[in-house]
């Protein structure tokens, strides 16, 4: 990490300087956080020993160490996530700027340079260029389950740990798409449609009960094994396909290739990542492959269907009937128009019979949203105030156990560094003169995180041990919490 992270406003004359010429927040951040000392751009990476216990002091109960000005740090919740998070990361007494939208590519940039966390969801696009312009970033909380619009190995190389929720939005997912296999082979949404511009419309013909068809889904993970289970529960029989040999639940039934999948399913429902080797996964081929009048549902991401092949095969007839939740280029808020400029094939599509179209609101209910907002809230200020990487999704996963007051000479080193040899040789020379109380080290590809609590130091010590590793060639990022 090229620019180093957070401030020191005790310990050295420099910083000093810096916390003071540093602006207050500005007037669209959320109330709860006090007036910051925070520095535009600050200098060091480390936390200061006298501002946590001054942040300790204020709140003097429960012992669990505040190792830094918690007030310090600068949290932009993006995405409207849910207010579950905004309350917790406040209570923390951190700065939460909190927006309903996600911001586009400029707007970002601006909003991202001085803070320590953000919290996505599915419509930000993180990008290497958006990150290198975070000066202070250490953390990214995608309050979803994809983390695609992330680049993940860009933050992990960066010293940006990122974390999701894995399965909070699942079963709300699962239930969208029972209610749309049913509304599909009943064709209720054109019924609706009809009936709603005053034509009584009552038809039998093409119209079905799901009991006894055949429901194919691409990607049995935690939203494909879970519909598995409601879908046999109405009756339907499962087939599934995935890349892993996965045991089924109940009688559901893996086959061995997509186009097994496609021939034999009156179903098609896709629940896998976005990643290259799923982009247009389904396109002509397949859906040639596909029963005549077979139904197919989108509720993973936009890139996963050729879409313009999926109007061919409705205006065919080849299927009788489509729903898509996710889009190639989806808006960044809600509005009166679907911006048909980036996205030419919108209208053939929206003229389509039998089609449902939903605006991602698959994992869009109050129960996934306010669990989503406690786990990642949670995963955030663990990593914050005690830099816990369990459940990071690109890096590799530490912990400690929590930190307490009871010793106010101690020490927590967090240390990203690259996975080459003779890194532990080197930190251990670094850390020898000390107690070492715990340490534990792991590795990901090419990141490594280590973790160190170390007792019997004074504000010196501290500082040396920070310069120390700061200098080790291997470093990517280095916090100490005290
Ligand atoms: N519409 C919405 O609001 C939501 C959409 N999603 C999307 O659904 C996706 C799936 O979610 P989960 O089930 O939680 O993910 P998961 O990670 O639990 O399961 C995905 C499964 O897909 C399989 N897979 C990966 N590549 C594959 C390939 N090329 N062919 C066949 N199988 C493949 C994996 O092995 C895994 O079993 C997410 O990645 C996300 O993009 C998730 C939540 C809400
Ligand atoms: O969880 C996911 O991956 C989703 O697609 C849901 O995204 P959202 O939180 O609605 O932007």
């Amino acid at each position: 990490m090229t620019s180093p992270k957070y401030i020191n406003s005790e310990l050295s004359n420099q910083f000093q300087n810096a916390v003071k010429m540093s602006t207050s927040p500005s007037a669209s951040f959320m109330p709860g956080g006090s007036p910051s000392q925070f520095a535009g751009s600050p200098p060091s990476s480390y936390f200061p020993a006298a501002a946590s216990r001054r942040a300790s002091m204020k709140t003097p109960a429960p012992k669990l160490l505040k190792p830094f000005a918690t007030e310090d740090i600068k949290i932009l919740l993006l995405e409207n996530v849910n207010q579950a998070a905004v309350e917790m990361l406040q209570s923390q007494g951190y700065q939460v700027e909190f927006h309903k939208t996600s911001l586009n590519e400029d707007e970002l940039i601006e909003k991202i340079r001085d803070v320590h966390a953000i919290g996505i969801r599915s419509k930000t696009k993180l990008t290497a260029r958006v990150m290198a312009e975070a000066r202070n970033l250490v953390v990214i909380g995608c309050f979803c389950i994809g983390v695609n619009q992330v680049d993940l190995e860009w933050a992990a190389k960066h010293g940006i740990a990122v974390f999701n929720s894995p399965f909070s939005n699942s079963r709300s997912v699962a239930e969208l798409v029972i209610g749309e296999i049913i509304a599909l082979a009943r064709q209720f949404t054109d019924r609706s449609n009809e009936l709603h511009q005053g034509i009584w419309n009552k038809v039998s013909a093409g119209c079905w009960e799901i009991r006894g068809k055949t429901l194919g889904i691409v990607g049995y993970g935690h939203i494909g094994a879970q519909l598995s289970v409601l879908a046999e529960s109405m009756g339907m029989s499962v087939v599934y396909y995935d890349v892993l040999p996965i045991m089924s639940l109940g009688m559901a039934k893996q086959v061995n290739t997509l186009d097994e999948l496609c021939r034999e399913a009156d179903f098609v429902t896709l629940h896998v990542p976005a990643l290259p080797e799923t982009e247009n996964m389904i396109s002509a081929p397949q859906l040639a492959a596909m029963k005549n009048g077979s139904y197919l549902i989108n509720c993973s991401r936009g890139t996963v269907v050729d879409i313009p092949a999926l109007i061919d095969a409705m205006k065919t007839g080849k299927l009788a009937g489509a729903s898509l939740d996710v889009y190639p280029n989806e808006p960044a808020k809600n509005g009166p128009y679907f911006d048909t400029a980036l996205n030419a094939w919108f209208e053939p599509l929206s003229k389509l019979k039998n089609l449902i179209l939903t605006p991602h609101i698959g994992g869009s209910t109050e129960e996934a949203q306010s669990a989503i907002g406690v786990e990642v809230g949670q995963a955030l200020i663990k990593y914050i105030n005690e830099g816990s990487t369990i459940g990071a999704v690109n890096f590799p996963e530490v912990s400690l156990r929590s930190l307490t007051l009871e010793d106010e000479n101690h020490v927590r080193v967090l240390y990203v560094h690259s996975n080459v040899p003779g890194v532990l040789r080197t930190v251990n020379e670094i850390f020898a003169e000390h107690n070492i109380d715990k340490q534990f080290s792991e590795s990901r590809g090419d990141i490594a995180y280590l973790m160190a609590d170390i007792s019997g130091v004074n504000a010196e010590d501290i500082r040396e041990l920070y310069d120390k590793l700061e200098r080790t060639p291997f470093k990517i990022l280095t916090r100490l919490l005290y």
